[in-house]
């Protein structure tokens, strides 16, 4: 018995033929060396036929044309030589099927990334399905790559640099109608036609690579020495103010593009696969490939061993508020389910509807979503003052004020209207889920939903169980936040749950520098070049100084002295500095520049002179080790489950800088007695707070690591 190939060839009575790929055993294509034989017999056979008047590539699978190189290959090179030469295997491979002598045209439906794209780049002509599945990009970068089979030479020549570069450089995959706009594919069709309309747009065209055509100016541009340095001078820039030097992959990217520019295509080639090579070997590329293998697998977790969910079609929730509304957008729009917003006033409600409405509106003007799409989902939108409709909801999501009574009210409520099986799941960021479910009749039935603001932005979701909630309620509310979009991680109830527990000590000590004289801009681009979105101060003005207020004694209070606030608030507040809800913070928020200066007048309000003192890295490392040291207390007491929860709910819900790999990566590739050292370190001369937590010392003790 012949065994089943990946790549197979069809001769058709029209004199076309079709490439079709078909990976056995696997959910996606994605390319492998050990094709290469393979790929190699197929062109053979090409390159002999006579007759021949085109070429088609397309996948037997649907929904999946080819999402790039295999990862776990490109995981398992032990030095750069190898990696290089998987590049320099698929540049040979594209650059004989860009030599044929007959149109060849790649026929996308479904996934078309990476390796997948630089294949039909190589391709004479695309022509792609108008699906939602479909999605043309280069993401290599957020591997810590560059596209490695000649997508950082092709891509360039097709669309002119200055659309190419932005593309390569954040890794943005397109909908097919946008890579039309921009010239990648030739023409959008509906599935069902694909390869029809590949086949005649073979026979039609000619097989002749595509080249972009310049206006005058982009000519001068892009076409001169001296136009194209200033393009990419502007470049390393913006990289770098984005990237702090934290993301090697960018400046690589820049230089290859540029050099083949400069020096030709085979030169482009030559100095691209060696790139890739090189940057497949760094510390931030293995850490982003980790983070890859770490989502894929949660996307199959239940939450809930093999307890299955039950089917959620209809989704209740209370409250139109900021979350409300985020949470019903995320119901209607991706997860594809009704939403039934209930709120005590009207104008709740038609917050909750405008919300969402507002947001589809803007992806309709730029042209992401269509006007029957939005109009589609806002039938999905209802809204009600009274609970009506609420006896056929599977799940309610409650978004109220944080306040213990009202929501055990709520608990009440639910279960006086809707179904014994119905889920309550509460989005508070501060109240304990076991007392929520304390007054509960059926307490199996509630459980922890927590967002991040803006809810249709923040990729992590929090799932919180308390000791009665049903595996059940767990897998359905796993698999609801993944339908919304959501990347969740199931942990245990107590005070802040995980992300917020982690964050609490880092905020305080930044606040404690600031206090100490550091200036606030010192503090917050420290944690800034240490690579996360934003600083410390600046995140309190944007989640509230009112907020952190708040919450500061409550996680004092339940977890002791380490959490204990700085004295700041009450100076603040009696200021009524809320940060940028009321626009007053640490920050201005008028003048040129809203939200960009510090406002000074905040050092006298705080009787402080500031005057730096410490450097960049000892400010990042203060704040740094006592966040990663309450992550260990959290893997210690069970909050989180493992390490790897651990890290994608600090990367997804923080932005923990992702190319460290998470708290607890990072923590491997410090080293854990380098921790424990550094902590024991500031324990001396900062105090308690940094008292190692005990699972590190024993995983000292036994030289373990967390991996
Ligand atoms: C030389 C080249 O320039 C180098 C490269 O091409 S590097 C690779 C570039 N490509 C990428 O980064 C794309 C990575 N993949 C994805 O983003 C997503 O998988 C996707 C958008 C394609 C599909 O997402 P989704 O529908 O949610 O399916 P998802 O569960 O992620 O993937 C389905 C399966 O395909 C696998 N897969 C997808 N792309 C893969 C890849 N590039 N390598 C290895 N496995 C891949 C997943 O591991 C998963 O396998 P499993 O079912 O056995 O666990």
């Amino acid at each position: 018995m012949s065994e089943q190939k990946a790549f197979t060839l069809e001769l058709r009575d029209d004199h076309v033929a079709v490439i079709h790929i078909d990976v056995p055993g696997e959910s996606m294509n994605t390319l492998k060396a050990s094709f290469a034989e393979e790929v190699a017999q197929v062109l053979n056979q090409l390159e002999q036929q006579n007759d021949l008047k085109g070429v088609v590539v397309i996948s037997d699978k649907p929904g999946s044309f080819v999402a790039g190189a295999d990862i776990s290959m490109i995981d398992a090179c032990e030095n750069a030589a190898d990696t290089e030469s998987l590049a320099r295997q698929g540049q040979a491979m594209f650059d004989r099927i860009e030599a044929l002598k007959v149109p060849v045209v790649a026929a996308i439906d479904g996934a078309c990334l990476g390796g997948g794209l630089e294949l039909a780049l190589a391709c004479h002509h695309r022509i792609a399905t108008d699906s939602n599945k479909t999605i043309i990009g280069l993401p290599e970068v957020q591997l810590g790559l560059l596209p490695g089979s000649g997508g950082t030479q092709r891509l360039p020549r097709l669309i002119g640099v200055q659309k190419a570069l932005p593309l390569i450089l954040t890794g943005k995959q397109l909908r097919a109608k946008q890579a039309k706009k921009l010239g990648i594919v030739d023409d959008v069709v509906p599935a069902s036609i694909l390869l029809e309309a590949a086949i005649k747009l073979t026979l039609a065209s000619k097989a002749r690579v595509k080249k972009v055509k310049h206006s005058w100016l982009n000519k001068a541009l892009e076409g001169t020495g001296v136009g194209r340095g200033i393009i990419f001078s502007k470049a390393r820039e913006q990289a770098q103010a984005k990237a702090k030097g934290n993301y090697p992959a960018l400046d690589k990217i820049i230089d290859t593009i540029a050099y083949g520019a400069d020096k030709g295509f085979q030169a482009g080639l030559e100095f691209e696969a060696r790139a890739f090579g090189e940057l497949a070997m760094t510390p931030e590329s293995k850490q982003l490939r980790n983070i890859f293998f770490a989502t894929t697998a949660m996307k199959k977790e239940t939450g809930a061993g093999d307890t299955k969910p039950r089917k959620v079609e209809r989704v209740g929730v209370l409250g139109g508020g900021l979350m409300g509304g985020g949470i019903a957008y995320v119901t209607a729009a991706k997860a594809g389910l009704t939403a039934r917003i209930k709120d005590i006033a009207e104008t709740g409600i038609v917050h909750a509807l405008k919300y969402s409405y507002d947001l589809m509106n803007k992806k309709v003007k730029r042209k992401h979503m269509t006007r029957t799409e939005l109009e589609a989902t806002m039938l999905r939108l209802s809204g009600s003052l009274d609970y009506s409709g609420f006896d056929r909801v599977d799940v309610v999501i409650e978004a109220v004020f944080e306040d213990l009574k009202l929501k055990q009210q709520m608990v009440a409520d639910i279960e006086s209207v809707a179904s014994e099986h119905t889920i309550f799941a509460t989005n508070t960021s501060s109240l304990p889920i076991t007392k929520i479910a304390a007054t509960a009749k059926r307490p199996e039935n509630v459980i922890g939903l927590h967002y991040f603001s803006p809810v249709d932005k923040m990729p992590l979701a929090e799932i919180i169980t308390h000791k009665g909630t049903s595996g059940e309620t767990i897998a359905t509310t796993v698999a609801l936040a993944k339908k919304q979009g959501k990347t969740p991680i199931v942990v245990t109830d107590g005070a802040g749950f995980y992300v917020n527990r982690i964050l609490a000590p880092y905020m305080n000590e930044a606040a404690r520098l600031v206090l100490a004289g550091e200036p606030i801009e010192a503090v917050d681009n420290a944690l800034v070049k240490f690579g996360f979105p934003v600083g410390p101060m600046k995140l309190m003005d944007e989640v509230g100084i009112d907020v952190a207020a708040k919450v500061a004694p409550i996680m004092a209070d339940e977890l002791g002295d380490r959490f204990r606030a700085p004295d700041a608030f009450d100076k603040l507040l009696g200021d009524d500095r809320k940060g940028k809800k009321n626009k007053k913070g640490f920050y201005s928020y008028s003048g040129k520049k809203p939200g960009k200066q510090v406002d000074d007048s905040v050092y006298g309000l705080l009787g402080i002179t500031p005057a730096a003192k410490l450097g960049a890295e000892e400010i990042a490392q203060r704040a740094v080790l006592l966040m990663l040291n309450e992550a260990v207390y959290c893997l210690d007491e069970g909050i989180i489950r493992s390490p790897r929860d651990g890290d994608i709910g600090a990367i997804f819900g923080i932005g923990f800088p992702p190319f460290r790999g998470g708290p607890f990566r990072y923590m491997d590739a410090l080293g854990i007695h380098e921790v424990v050292s550094r902590l024991q370190d500031y324990q001396q001369q900062h105090g308690d707070r940094y008292t190692p937590a005990p699972l590190l010392l024993k995983m000292v003790e036994n030289n373990e690591r967390f991996y």
